[in-house]
């Protein structure tokens, strides 16, 4: 199992890299690439960390060393917000980034599954999937916003609203990753009594505003990276033991039906060869139906902008 991390020497990289450092089976192979020259440095730094992972690092402009042979490519290369900004402040610069990145993904490791964790992911996916699409190696089944960090938070907003045990809550997010394309299902939190239609919606928009709460906090010095270096993980590792046959659920986004748009955050089981089947909504209330109608507009005209940054 190879796993390579584009982005590697950022704040996300750097502390994903370690998780993964730590956790990859034995015998994995972690492949780190960065535009930063300390990017090698890095890779000798955790490869003195003694586990059974072996930790190669690569600079410069050319990420193709890195990416081949991977099987999983996760992506967190561009830049990230400071205060005043939206994600999609960032999408003239990012979008770039992506196309590049992605046609070396194509070239290098076409059957790789590949995690976006770049802002904004609603846009970025689209771009990575008309580049593979044009290179002729897209699967749907294998490419991802990682939307992950959307589910930590709920969970832990959650147990400190309603004194639980944070790593036994459970959630499903769906839609996007932006505003009000955030959609936390918490209609369907076990065992969970909601107060009142005002306490679902304060907690709702806090979920959804939770990545500007950690950009104003760090006043100018970035976006979450530690709390989302550990979802990226989360989600990594869950492509990981899915490709060793184990049966995940986890919520990304993805293409799916089309039922609400091309692209769009659902759980979905995971397999060898990627989603390996599109779970259900379940029930909504209608408060969430409500929400998910008003948020289509916005997530398809972030799609849009997206598959137009490519084909024109
Ligand atoms: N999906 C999510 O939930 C989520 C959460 C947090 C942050 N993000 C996004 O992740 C991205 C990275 O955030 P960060 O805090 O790690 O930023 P960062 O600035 O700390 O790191 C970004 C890294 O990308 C590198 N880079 C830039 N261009 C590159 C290229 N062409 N190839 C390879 N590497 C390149 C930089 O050298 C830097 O090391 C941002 O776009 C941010 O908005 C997404
Ligand atoms: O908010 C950001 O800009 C980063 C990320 O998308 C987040 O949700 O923390």
């Amino acid at each position: 199992m190879k796993v390579a991390v584009l982005g590697a020497a950022g704040g996300i990289g750097q502390a994903l890299a370690l998780l993964l450092k730590l956790q990859l089976p034995a015998g994995s192979s972690l492949s780190l690439y960065d535009v930063a020259p300390v990017t090698p440095g890095v890779a000798k730094d955790l490869s003195h960390i003694p586990t059974d992972v072996v930790v190669e690092g690569f600079a410069g402009t050319d990420p193709s060393e890195a990416l081949k042979g991977a099987d999983i490519v996760l992506i967190s290369a561009g830049v990230a917000r400071k205060p005043g900004m939206t994600r999609a402040d960032l999408f003239g610069v990012n979008a770039g980034i992506i196309r590049s990145l992605t046609e070396k993904v194509a070239e290098q490791c076409p059957k790789a599954c590949v995690g976006i964790i770049t802002n904004p992911v609603n846009a970025m996916v689209a771009i990575a999937a008309e580049v593979l699409k044009k290179a002729g190696v897209y699967d749907k089944r294998k490419l991802f916003g990682i939307t992950t960090l959307d589910i930590l938070r709920a969970e832990t907003f959650i147990a400190e609203l309603k004194g639980l045990d944070p790593t036994r809550v459970t959630i499903p997010v769906i839609g996007g990753h932006s505003g009000v394309t955030i959609l936390p299902l918490l209609s369907q939190v076990q065992n969970v009594e909601w107060s009142s239609e005002e306490e679902i919606i304060a907690l709702t928009h806090r979920i959804q505003n939770a990545g500007t709460e950690v950009v104003e906090a760090k006043a100018g010095g970035g976006s979450a990276t530690l709390s989302m270096a550990q979802a990226a993980a989360r989600f990594a590792l869950a492509l990981v033991k899915a490709s060793q046959g184990a049966k995940v659920v986890e919520c990304a986004y993805v293409e799916g039906d089309g039922k609400y748009a091309r692209f769009f955050a659902q759980p979905v089981r995971l397999g060898t060869e990627g989603v390996e089947e599109y779970l259900t909504l379940g029930k909504l209330s209608a408060f969430e139906e409500k929400a998910l109608n008003a948020m289509l507009e916005t997530l398809q005209g972030d799609i849009k902008s997206g598959e137009d940054f490519i084909n024109g």
